[in-house]
């Protein structure tokens, strides 16, 4: 398990991260977003313990991370720029991950190699920016990590590339309880893949959920009454959104869908849709109504 308690990070005078508490069991994937500069990279570079936080703690497996050689080796982190030496090969770079991880798996190695088909001869800087991405995930799996640690991972994998790769990190969380912490602006990518989503915001987690209970708990609804709209209605829903579209109105609202249908029904609508929000629609409605700005959030 992860977990880090009130840590704090500053550059300077600059606060990159406030007083952040995040809970990752094991087995789980977690998604981190938030815009620009809201601390991701930190966070992630702190929980591996390429950074010190200043304050709190950082924890993997009840031990902390920062110079402890044993829980690093259970880590595998794959940063946004990657970075492999000059002169290397794929079968040099995996020569040198196999002296330095105790549980390099050469057999997964060699069958990965089937999905990737890049040559283990190439040298890696040679290679396009999407192939060394692929070369990055190649090292990564056949490591067998126990916490695979992604910072905007499938940037510049083509999409055949992209399901293969969330295919095989997905079945490394089925079939050995991976525990996985990807940091990324794509929600809709994050959507297929995890099962706790947080947002990071100006150095602070100002939201974490779990993704069934995001989308059990918002709906669409679309209804249309004879006259207006009930003011029973308006008075108890959690109303998120509002909008009215010709004779028919929008609502985004928190709440149990069967207790909401039974009582829209209650007022014999002409029209009642309730229908599902994409994980983008529910932090859209969800952020606004806290008040955070969520243009650069989300793309
Ligand atoms: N090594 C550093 N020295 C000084 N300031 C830094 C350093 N690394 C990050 N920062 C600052 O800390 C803040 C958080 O940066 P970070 O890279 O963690 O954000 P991010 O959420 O990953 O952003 P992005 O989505 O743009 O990658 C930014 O204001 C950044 O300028």
């Amino acid at each position: 398990m992860i977990e880090i308690k009130d840590l704090s990070k500053s550059f300077e005078d600059l606060a990159a991260l406030k007083n952040v508490n995040i809970k990752v069991n094991k087995g789980s994937v977690y998604g981190l977003v938030g815009s620009n500069g809201a601390g991701k990279t930190t966070l992630l570079k702190t929980m591996v313990g390429v950074y010190q936080g200043d304050q709190g703690t950082c924890c993997i497996e009840g031990q902390e991370v920062f110079e402890n050689v044993e829980i690093k080796a259970k880590i595998i982190f794959i940063p946004d720029a990657l970075y492999f030496f000059s002169t290397y090969s794929v079968r040099d770079m995996a020569k040198f991950y196999s002296n330095i991880y105790p549980s390099w798996n050469q057999q997964r190695f060699n069958k990965l190699k089937e999905a990737f088909g890049i040559d283990i001869n190439k040298k890696i800087n040679r290679l396009s920016k999407g192939m060394q991405r692929q070369v990055a995930f190649w090292l990564a799996l056949s490591t067998m990590p126990e916490y695979l640690i992604l910072d905007e991972p499938l940037d510049g994998l083509d999409p055949v590339m992209r399901q293969k790769v969330k295919n095989l990190i997905i079945q490394d969380v089925a079939e050995r309880e991976m525990t996985v912490l990807i940091s990324s602006h794509n929600l809709r990518e994050l959507e297929d893949l995890c099962d706790t989503i947080g947002i990071l915001h100006q150095g602070t987690l100002v939201l974490e959920k779990e993704l069934d209970d995001l989308k059990s708990d918002v709906h669409k609804i679309q209804v249309a009454f004879k006259e207006d709209v009930p003011e029973q209605i308006l008075q108890d829903a959690q109303i998120l959104y509002e909008e009215i579209r010709g004779s028919v109105k929008l609502f985004i609202i928190r709440g149990n869908k069967e207790e909401l249908t039974k009582q829209f029904n209650k007022h014999n609508p002409m029209i009642l849709d309730i229908l599902p929000l994409t994980l983008e629609e529910i932090f859209i409605y969800e952020m606004g109504g806290i008040g955070y700005a969520i243009e650069n959030i989300i793309i």
